[in-house]
């Protein structure tokens, strides 16, 4: 709703609101449309100021409202109305003007801001535009070129941003909506014409095509194949060629196509999904609502690899100490250099003026004695990380939390040598750790509510999206890829060549391929792994069978041939020497893989790109199906969450578990039946008992899977 209320001097004050960011529901748009009539009727009025209640103005439309019919009065004839008020209104803008919110302010003739206040219209974020006149508003105030950028990025803008581009008039540290009322009885009486955005024309540079074709070619290279920032060019387009009728008109069509896409869907879904993640709860019954972390002021590291070095940067920009461990001198020795210059460029992109945490860096593990948490991460080896545990067991007082930065290992077994279990959690942070946004917070059968809390209000405080995830092999993201990778190498040795399936996977959408990838982070990465896992190594026999299941020792064969990747400048690709960046294909890799064939006796066979897509991704969201019934991840939002914000997934399809969703989960059960009958020998093709109930449980949306899942499950940890 809104609120109505006349101050002294002849001023409207007119408050959004619906708790906790003032969406624009139905309840509320009702409540503008009748109190800007009322200030419209009441003759002693002569200027009104619109604000929001507790220090937020508005955060747009109500995405919830998205999913049913919309009712209420409609936000564009709701918006114009205001525009063609004779009484002067003013936007006073605290906390965020984003999306409808800001459409809203545009709206008005005057806006004035808190100097702490974000704005923008993130709409593309969410498969759409902005559609309440932003499209056509914006471009006219502050000209084309800038309307551009902010309308096809989303991003949000500080209000010192927003004065310099004149989207905002005043800006003040102190009330805004003080500041509003005195500003608008100052400019009552004044004409308003200029003032109405509708009423102007677009600055535009002097070349608009090319202008506009340089940004719809960047776009769509960059959105790889999202709709929403490529209709928003169209929008501006518009607004930049044609009248405002026309330009509007255009705005709402292209609202129509996208608002009932599956990529707007998916999109608002993991905008959801992003905010269920930070709601974990136990099997204990202790959750986020009911447990309390510890505030950590004074945290270590062990081990400054490449890991090591971003956590510590991540802690670091959070403004705590941080003690950083490095037994081996010459390493130590580099990051102690290399660190602090990352540091400086991470607060730098992040637009903070000094790095704010302090680090002291040691070769000695006794001076971690005094840190409240401890963030193991060395080699991903359990014998090397339960040696360290036992000596911080020996080092560190009882309360002190020790959490591993462990990519799938035990965390049970780490606790076990520890005088207090119930403080150990895995952290599990993606590289580079102090960029990447997600964070597995691994909870061990002994991890206590308050070591969770901790670890989870860390992982925020650092800017992480964290993920609760349950003690099993690989944990949620990593046990999931494992039959991705797998089928992967198995369409090679069928005749898939590494550009094929990078190419179909990055045309559904992924910024890279699997061997792209893998060449990237380094094949020795999974080679250690695979070696720890007892997969390969010396003593491993060489067949295609291993531990009972179809291997494939392609990617080891590969690696042991010193083909380590981009660093080697060579691995499924060739690149300009070591560290070079653009891969090529490399005829060694294809006499390798032929070679290969002959001597395994496989007979080549051409691979569609559905199929290496199927047999990839449906092999994923299988394990996901099994991760889900065991209790290893809280719900699909969770594991749709890690995939977007840890492994490239393509936001605007959601997730895997969502993707099946969309796909039909009958399909996807009858596309693994069909491909596990064909290849029997890969368990991960076999379909999960949820899917399979799911089916037949008449396929509900992902939204009612938890109720099929408690049902269900086989173990219990989330
Ligand atoms: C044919 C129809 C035509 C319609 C015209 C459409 C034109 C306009 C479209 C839009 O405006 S789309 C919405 C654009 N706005 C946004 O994208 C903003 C989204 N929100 C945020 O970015 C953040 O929430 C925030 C506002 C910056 C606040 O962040 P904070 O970290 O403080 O809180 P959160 O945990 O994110 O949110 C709290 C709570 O509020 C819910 N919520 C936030 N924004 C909305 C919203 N616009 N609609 C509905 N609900 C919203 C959020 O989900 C959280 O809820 P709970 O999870 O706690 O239940």
């Amino acid at each position: 709703m809104a609120t109505y209320s006349r101050l002294p001097g002849s001023v409207a004050l007119i408050t959004l609101q619906n708790p906790p960011v003032n969406a624009l529901s139905a309840a509320v748009r009702q409540g503008i449309v009748d109190t800007v009539q009322r200030a419209l009727k009441d003759p002693k009025v002569t200027s009104v100021v619109i604000c929001g209640q507790n220090g937020r103005f508005c955060g747009g439309a109500d995405i919830r409202e998205f999913a049913g019919p919309m009712l209420g009065p409609p936000l564009v004839p709701m918006i114009h109305a205001i525009e063609a008020v004779d009484k002067p209104v003013v936007a006073a803008i605290e906390g965020v003007a984003l999306g409808g919110g800001l459409e809203l302010a545009l709206g008005c003739h005057y806006r004035i801001a808190h100097s702490k206040a974000l704005l923008g219209l993130p709409e593309v974020t969410l498969g759409l535009l902005p559609a309440a006149g932003g499209t056509q508003r914006l471009p006219r105030l502050i000209g084309l070129t800038a309307a551009l950028d902010l309308i096809t990025t989303g991003r949000h803008i500080s209000a010192a941003e927003a004065l310099k581009l004149g989207i905002l008039d005043q800006v003040t540290d102190s009330n805004a909506v003080d500041l509003a009322v005195d500003f608008v009885r100052s400019v009552a009486g004044q004409p308003l014409d200029s003032r109405r955005l509708s009423t102007l024309a677009c600055p535009c540079p002097p070349d608009v095509d090319s202008l506009l074709d340089k940004v719809m070619a960047q776009v769509r290279q960059r959105s790889r194949g999202a709709l929403a920032p490529v209709a928003c060019v169209q929008a501006l387009r518009a607004a930049a060629t044609l009248p405002y009728t026309q330009g509007m008109e255009k705005e709402r069509d292209l609202m129509a196509t996208l608002f009932n896409s599956g990529q707007a869907r998916a999109l608002q879904y993991a905008f959801f999904s992003q905010r269920v993640v930070g709601k974990w709860s136990l099997p204990s019954g202790a959750n986020w609502n009911n447990s309390t972390g510890r505030t950590i002021s004074k945290a270590a590291v062990i081990g400054l690899g490449t890991m090591g070095r971003g956590i510590v940067v991540a802690l670091a920009l959070t403004g705590m100490s941080v003690v950083a461990v490095e037994t081996q001198e010459k390493q130590l020795a580099e990051a102690s250099q290399a660190v602090p210059a990352m540091l400086q460029r991470e607060a730098g992109r992040r637009s903070l003026a000094t790095p704010p945490g302090v680090i002291t860096f040691s070769s000695n593990l006794q001076d971690v004695s005094e840190v409240e948490l401890v963030i193991e991460a060395v080699f991903e080896n359990m014998a090397l990380k339960l040696q360290v545990f036992r000596h911080l067991a020996s080092v560190c007082g009882p309360g002190t939390l020790l959490c591993s930065n462990t990519s799938g290992l035990d965390m049970d077994q780490l606790a076990a040598v520890t005088k207090s279990p119930a403080l150990v959690v895995g952290m599990h942070f993606f590289a580079p750790a102090h960029v990447m946004k997600l964070l597995e917070v691994v909870c061990g059968p002994r991890s206590s509510p308050e070591a969770v809390a901790t670890a989870m209000q860390l992982g925020k405080r650092m800017g992480k999206v964290s993920v609760a995830v349950g003690n099993c092999p690989g944990f949620v993201g990593n046990r999931m890829l494992k039959p991705y990778l797998e089928q992967a190498n198995f369409l090679l040795e069928e005749g898939a060549t590494p550009q094929q399936v990078d190419e179909a996977l990055e045309e559904f959408g992924f910024p890279m391929g699997v061997f792209r990838m893998s060449d990237l982070s380094g094949l020795d990465v999974g080679w250690r792994i695979r070696k720890e896992a007892g997969l390969t190594g010396p003593g491993v026999e060489p067949s295609r069978t291993r531990q009972g299941r179809r291997y494939s020792p392609l990617p080891d064969q590969v690696c042991e041939a010193g083909r380590l990747g981009q660093k080697t400048g060579r691995g499924w690709y060739q690149y300009d020497g070591p560290g070079g960046r653009v891969a090529r294909s490399d005829p060694w890799v294809h006499i390798f893989l032929e070679a290969y064939r002959a001597q395994h006796g496989l007979v080549a066979r051409s691979i569609a790109p559905e199929e290496i897509l199927e047999r990839c991704l449906y092999a994923l969201i299988n394990e996901g199906f099994n991760i889900l019934q065991e209790a290893m991840a809280a719900g699909p939002e969770h594991i749709d969450a890690i995939y977007v914000f840890g492994y490239g997934w393509p936001r605007h399809r959601g997730g895997p578990m969502f993707h099946a969703g969309q796909v039909g989960l009958g399909r996807v059960l009858e596309r693994l039946e069909h491909h596990h009958h064909n290849h029997p020998d890969v368990p991960h093709l076999e379909p999960s008992t949820l899917l399979r109930r799911l089916v037949a449980g008449g396929s509900p949306p992902v939204q009612k899977w938890r109720e099929f899942i408690n049902k269900d499950r086989v173990h219990s940890q989330l």
